[in-house]
């Protein structure tokens, strides 16, 4: 059954609360974080503060998307802020396997996202230390743009190599989903869509959030 991840970065930020909890109330499963810095991205979003103040008012999933430099310098912020899983970006570090054990060492799920140009080769000797891989489907830092579809061979290679060792690693796509963009990914293999402006920008985000549920 496919997870969705509806964004925050579309949600309206002055009524975050209420459209969390449409989110919650439509059956979404889990709840996207996009957190930027201004330097691994040319946006800036939230920090630990705002995750903490959201916890208090929802049960979802957290899946903090880290998109940050230095991101081992925040993980414990992240972690006690109430991030189920952290997700950090393979172009930002230096030892992978450290930062990804330092999460775990938390008591959080670990993830590592890839940038569209990344290779399934580039992140597949991590996928032992890892609770998900995130094929990034836009160019990071921005909701809305238009859906790349180079990972989609990438994420049948991981699907296929998972699969075939039986790891327990969910394959997350983030970027440009939407009704038109999903059935490709979930073919190509994945089994957590992120979907930002498809739902909050939709008439219905509920009926969107269903739609996404029901593929
Ligand atoms: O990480 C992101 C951008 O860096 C967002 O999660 C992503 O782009 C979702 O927005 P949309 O579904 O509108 O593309």
């Amino acid at each position: 059954m496919v997870i969705i991840a509806p964004s925050i970065l579309s949600a309206d930020f002055a009524e975050l609360q209420q459209d969390i909890a449409l989110a919650e109330k439509a059956g979404a499963q889990w709840l996207h974080l996009d957190i930027m810095d201004g330097h691994f991205v040319p946006n800036l979003t939230i920090g630990p503060v705002v995750v903490a103040a959201i916890r208090t008012h929802a049960k979802l999933f957290f899946d903090a998307h880290l998109m940050i430099e230095n991101p081992e310098k925040y993980l414990a912020a992240f972690a006690e802020a109430g991030a189920d899983l952290i997700c950090v970006h393979l172009e930002t570090l230096k030892d992978p396997v450290k930062v990804l054990r330092q999460i775990k060492a938390l008591g959080k799920k670990a993830g590592l996202a890839v940038n569209p140009d990344k290779k399934f080769a580039d992140l597949q000797p991590y996928l032992p230390e890892l609770d998900l891989a995130l094929f990034m489907s836009v160019w990071p830092g921005f909701a809305g743009q238009k859906f790349i579809a180079d990972c989609l061979p990438e994420i049948a290679k991981c699907r296929a190599y998972i699969t075939d060792r039986r790891l327990p690693v969910d394959i997350e796509i983030d970027g440009g989903i939407n009704r038109a963009t999903a059935p490709a990914a979930i073919d190509a293999g994945v089994n957590v869509l992120v979907a930002g402006s498809a739902i909050y920008k939709a008439a219905d985000p509920s009926a969107e959030i269903q739609h996404f549920i029901s593929l």
